[in-house]
């Protein structure tokens, strides 16, 4: 089969809320390299990987210019564009400009993906054109009601937490993110939402890895230091 044209979106314009630290989460160090360098080399040193689009925070793309995209030598990043005010407005900004093959959108607050993952993902789009990497829950999961009291206890061997990358046929997430756009308000979180809401389109669950975690709250980068012994170069 012959390869098709392959972009990584890498989302790094949010403001890491939850972190709470003064510099933004993707810009701090884990052994000594920003959070957002690790997903960077992994997609610049996959050789499925065509072209990276890096969203980065408004006035923040002359600081990632210069601090990120030239020194570590990311070639693949031809373009540098500015987010939004919700992680579906950075994605948008920068789908936009894609026009055709497959894209894999990723959170540069996931520093830890693998080249085995974004083969794996590759693999499985080019037959569903809608996949997302995730791992079946380790914990039993609780639904709660309106009072923290638990309503339901859903059967644990269905229930994925869903990581990034999230791939697409470029056409038919374009499609679902055109249709997003158009509303006032939406509670996505991430883009197989947009394209099951928008398109119904089914999408694919695909094996990512535990140690994918998203750089979220502190104690993640306690754990991130760890894993960042085994990956980057
Ligand atoms: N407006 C936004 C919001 C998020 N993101 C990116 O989307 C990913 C989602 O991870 P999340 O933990 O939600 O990041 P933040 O939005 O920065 O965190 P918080 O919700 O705690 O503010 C991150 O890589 C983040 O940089 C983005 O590009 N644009
Ligand atoms: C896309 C995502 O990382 C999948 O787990 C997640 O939904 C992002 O959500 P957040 O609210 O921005 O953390």
């Amino acid at each position: 089969m012959v390869k098709k044209h392959c972009t990584a979106i890498v989302l790094a314009a949010g403001q890491g809320k939850r972190m709470g630290t003064k510099v933004h989460k993707q810009y701090l160090l884990l052994q000594d390299k920003p959070v957002l360098y690790y997903s960077l080399q992994t997609f610049q040193d996959s050789a499925l990987i065509d072209e990276i689009y890096l969203v980065t925070g408004q006035g923040e793309e002359a600081y990632c210019e210069e601090q990120i995209v030239r020194p570590y030598g990311f070639t693949k990043v031809t373009h540098i564009v500015e987010g939004g005010a919700e992680r579906y407005n950075s994605v948008w900004n920068a789908l936009k400009y894609v026009e055709d093959g497959y894209v894999f959108i990723h959170d540069g607050a996931r520093p830890f993906i693998s080249e085995e993952i974004i083969e794996r993902a590759y693999e499985s789009v080019q037959s569903c054109n809608a996949c997302v990497v995730g791992m079946p829950v380790k914990d039993t999961i609780k639904i709660a009601d309106d009072h923290a009291n638990v309503a339901e206890t859903p059967d644990r061997s269905k229930v994925w937490m869903v990581q990034t990358p999230q791939v697409f046929h470029v056409g038919l997430v374009k499609e679902a993110y055109r249709c997003l756009m158009e509303q006032e308000e939406t509670n996505v979180t991430d883009d197989a939402m947009v394209v099951e809401t928008f398109t119904g389109h089914s999408v694919r669950l695909v094996q990512g890895s535990y140690e994918n975690i998203k750089i979220t709250t502190p104690e993640d980068l306690e754990i991130g230091e760890v894993f960042a012994g085994k990956y980057g170069k």
